[in-house]
């Protein structure tokens, strides 16, 4: 029996979504008892509020990854507050939804894109929640969650979204885009779509025990492409916001059916420290284990 059934005797979960609002998304619509909270975390404060409401009687929390009006750019964003705060939120999964450049042909601006993979060529950013004094090594094998990924490709497709399940997403320092050498390299890797935002957040989704999944919803072709002109911030925008269109409507569908009562993820991204921990428990540093409150404390508080 699946584990994914309250049924099956595994704790149930009231799943609360969490929305994670790249380039062009700084609101979300449709939510009732709309409330935009301050939550503050042991890392430091996230990119914004948060906004709280319920869509479809689902408890959903978005945090607009840059901060509303786009403030803040991709390396200094506070990953590990914006997933602490998430985590100390309640959210039990994480729907991403991220601008990104084509980096294939038939991935044309428009184009939304289930990724199931990631090259991590980010460097400048903090990517652990875990430090001396505690050291974890989670598993990133499968870094999205294949649950949500599966509910997202339902309902894009039943919605009729030009949509591709699986693809690897080239997560880059930035601030500025690639350079042409650098685009064909990440071609000739097989990856599909290039971003600057993704990792570490799901690295550190995976270390909260949060389930994740992106929705890289295609921008540009980059600089690659000889019959289009290279990317720039104006062309993201203007696609951005033709796409957020579609990206609300997918919100609203997916909610719905990721709100469901369920059991434990069948790919264990909600036990993803049961065996991860490495640290004796008497050499764990006490000051740090009170700043993993909320992203380790299933396995740091048990007997
Ligand atoms: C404005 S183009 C570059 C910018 O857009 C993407 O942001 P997000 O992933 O939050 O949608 C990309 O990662 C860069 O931050
Ligand atoms: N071409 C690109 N490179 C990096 N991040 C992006 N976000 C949107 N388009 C992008």
């Amino acid at each position: 029996m699946s584990t994914n059934s309250p049924s099956s005797g595994t704790p149930a979960v009231e799943p609360v979504i969490g929305l994670i609002g790249g380039s062009g998304l700084y609101d979300i619509d449709g939510l009732e008892d709309k409330e935009w909270r301050t939550v503050e975390t042991p890392w430091g404060m996230p990119s914004d509020q948060l906004l709280f409401g319920r869509l479809a009687g689902v408890r959903c929390v978005f945090l607009p990854r840059h901060g509303r009006g786009h403030p803040i750019p991709p390396s200094r964003l506070n990953y590990r507050a914006n997933i602490d705060a998430l985590k100390r939120s309640g959210v039990t999964d994480i729907v991403s939804l991220s601008a990104v450049g084509s980096l294939k042909e038939e991935l044309p601006p428009g184009h939304f894109v289930i990724i199931d993979q990631f090259i991590d060529r980010s460097f400048a950013r903090e990517k652990s929640f875990f430090d001396t004094g505690c050291v974890a090594h989670v598993s990133m094998a499968d870094p999205l969650c294949p649950r949500i990924g599966d509910t997202l490709e339902d309902k894009a497709r039943g919605l009729g979204l030009d949509v591709t399940r699986g693809g690897t997403y080239l997560v880059m320092e930035g601030p500025q885009f690639s350079t042409r050498a650098e685009s064909n390299l990440y071609r000739s890797w097989g990856c599909s779509v290039v971003g600057m935002t993704n990792m570490p957040e799901a690295k550190l989704a995976r270390e909260a025990e949060i389930c994740y999944a992106t929705v890289a919803m295609v921008t540009d072709y980059d600089c690659w492409h000889p019959d289009h002109d290279s990317v720039t911030v104006d062309a993201v925008v203007k696609v951005m916001q033709s796409n957020a269109d579609r990206a609300r409507a997918l919100v609203a569908s997916v909610i719905p059916a990721l709100g469901q009562p369920r059991g434990l993820c069948r790919a264990g991204c909600d036990r993803a420290l049961e065996h991860a921990l490495i640290t004796a428990p008497d050499r764990r540093d006490p000051a740090l284990l009170a700043k993993l409150d909320a992203v380790a404390g299933r396995v740091l508080n048990r007997a």
